[in-house]
């Protein structure tokens, strides 16, 4: 019963656990990240768009700046009167976000709408070279930022008011910092930097993007997922438990081409030799052990599967032909009437009687029915054709199931096999003795011969031997064994009774 659980359960329970626990974790980190991916993308956008904005404003700050330099570039030149200064003040006033427009020659005094006549000074190399930037300055509590624009006679210095750029920060982060592009470079402040394409500034906020921040937001989307991933696992671990099926493990055994030959040498004591060998078929299973055919032949037969097993099995054969290679010597294959009946299994079986005639081996088939059987006008068509073909037939189990007298004249076959069972009933006495003797007089009164299978003992073989019965098989000769040792039993037989 051990053996039988072991060789059907093709997916163990740790593997279906395993398989289950993949199942959820591949769903929840699959989930998880398609959740991230996506939250992050949608803040990404919003950061983006906050910096945009503010970038923009920022930037009509530099054009307004811009243009007061322009309208102011006419008194550049001349001197700081007081009509200059007027034109000035007008030029800042209709300027919301400029607080003043300052001039600083290369040489002699300077002009600022703000403070009049400005005392002279050198400008610096960067002033005079660098076309274009800014300064952040602070007096009296009032931030602003000089912008600076280099024209031939003189540099002009335009005052931004600086609460305009911290009003345009606010659509960022409260922590955002606005830095002129140089200081920028000069200080490499931490966190997210946004260069403005047209003028040069850049806008910093810190690195918003924060992983616990997403799992938080995206937190009920998340223990959906869970639930979604929890779901689809314990389904894998029900469903592998649904399709562990008797017939699953067949497919799989097909599949891992599992099926494989063992041969049982038939001694002919009439030619003194090794008449035949039966094939008997093995399976190997997960572990490696190898499965009786008592636990997957009838489930094959059910299953309609056994056709499948047997071409696997014949393909394996195929392999030992050459090793087996021995004129006179026949293979014997059990056959159900369904691979008769089923064109493709037949026409395999065909293919292969050819292939073993080619090396000097008959094909013996044994046909055993473990269910109702009726030989239909067809069925016994096809069997004419393997007949034709050089198949020779044996009923197996001569006497057990439903091979019985009726299965003779329907079958008319070449040989009778005994059961085990029966050939175990010699020097039984009563009954069963009596029902061994009878189908050894069918034997002999229908002049089929019988092949005694199950020979355990000498006593046995010596009973059966007495009663006219001269292929014999079973312990007593040799076990069912692979191609190699049964070649090897051929070449070393010799002759003991
Ligand atoms: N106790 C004892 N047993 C002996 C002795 N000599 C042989 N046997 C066993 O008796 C069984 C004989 O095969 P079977 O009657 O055709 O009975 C077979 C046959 O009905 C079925 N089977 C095996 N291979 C195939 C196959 O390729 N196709 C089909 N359809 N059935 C198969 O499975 C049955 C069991 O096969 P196995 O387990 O290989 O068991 C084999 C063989 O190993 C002995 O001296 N003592």
């Amino acid at each position: 019963m051990g053996a039988k659980r072991d060789f059907l359960t093709v997916i163990r329970p740790y593997e279906r656990l395993t398989a289950a626990v993949i199942m959820t974790l591949a769903l929840l980190c699959a989930g998880v990240m398609a959740v991230l991916s996506h939250f992050s993308k949608t803040e990404e956008q919003a950061r983006n768009d906050k910096n945009q904005r503010a970038s923009d404003y920022v930037a009509s700050l530099y054009r307004e700046a811009e243009t007061v330099s322009r309208a102011a570039e006419p008194f550049e030149e001349g001197a700081c009167t007081n009509e200059v200064l007027t034109r000035l003040r007008h030029i800042v006033a209709v300027n919301p976000h400029i607080r003043s427009v300052n001039f600083y020659p290369e040489y002699g005094t300077g002009c600022s709408s703000l403070e009049g006549r400005l005392p002279e000074r050198k400008v610096s190399y960067s002033e005079g070279h660098v076309p274009f930037y800014t300064t952040m300055k602070q007096e009296d509590g009032y931030i602003y930022y000089l912008v600076y624009f280099r024209s031939s006679a003189s540099l002009t210095g335009v005052a931004v008011n600086g609460y305009f750029v911290r009003d345009a920060l606010r659509y960022i982060s409260p922590d955002a910092a606005f830095y002129p592009l140089q200081d920028f470079m000069k200080l490499s402040p931490a966190g997210y930097a946004w260069k403005s394409s047209q003028y040069p500034f850049v806008l910093v906020s810190s690195d918003s993007m924060n992983i616990r921040r997403l799992l938080l937001h995206s937190r009920a989307v998340i223990i959906f997922i869970l639930g979604v991933s929890l779901l689809a696992g314990w389904l894998t671990y029900v469903s592998t438990g649904l399709i562990n099926t008797p017939r699953f493990a067949l497919k799989y055994y097909l599949y891992k081409k599992s099926f494989y030959p063992v041969y049982q040498p038939v001694i002919s004591t009439r030619d003194r030799k090794v008449a035949g060998l039966e094939i008997l078929m093995r399976c190997g299973n997960k572990k490696g052990n190898e499965a009786s055919p008592a636990l997957f032949i009838p489930l094959a037969e059910q299953s309609g599967m056994i056709g499948e097993l047997t071409l696997q099995l014949l393909e394996k054969v195929r392999e030992d032909f050459a090793m087996l290679s021995e004129k006179g010597l026949y293979l014997a294959v059990n056959i159900t009437s369904e691979i008769v009946e089923n064109p493709e299994t037949l026409s395999e079986l065909l293919k292969f009687t050819e292939h073993a005639q080619r090396y000097g081996l008959d094909v013996l088939v044994e046909i055993t029915e473990r269910q109702s059987f009726s030989l239909t006008e067809q069925l016994s068509e096809k069997f004419a054709l393997l007949r034709k073909a050089g198949l020779h037939v044996a009923i197996d189990d001569f006497g057990t199931g439903y091979s019985n007298l009726s299965s003779i004249t329907q079958l008319n076959p070449d040989y009778l096999k005994i059961d085990k069972d029966f050939t175990g009933y010699s020097m039984a006495g009563g009954v069963r003795e009596a029902v061994l003797e009878s189908v050894l007089h069918i034997s002999a009164i229908t002049a089929i011969p019988v092949i005694a299978e199950g020979i355990e003992t000498p006593a046995q073989f010596q009973y059966l031997r007495e009663r006219g019965v001269w292929l014999f098989q079973g312990y007593l000769f040799s076990r069912p064994c692979d191609g190699r040792s049964v070649s090897n039993y051929i070449r070393d037989f010799y002759v003991q009774f």
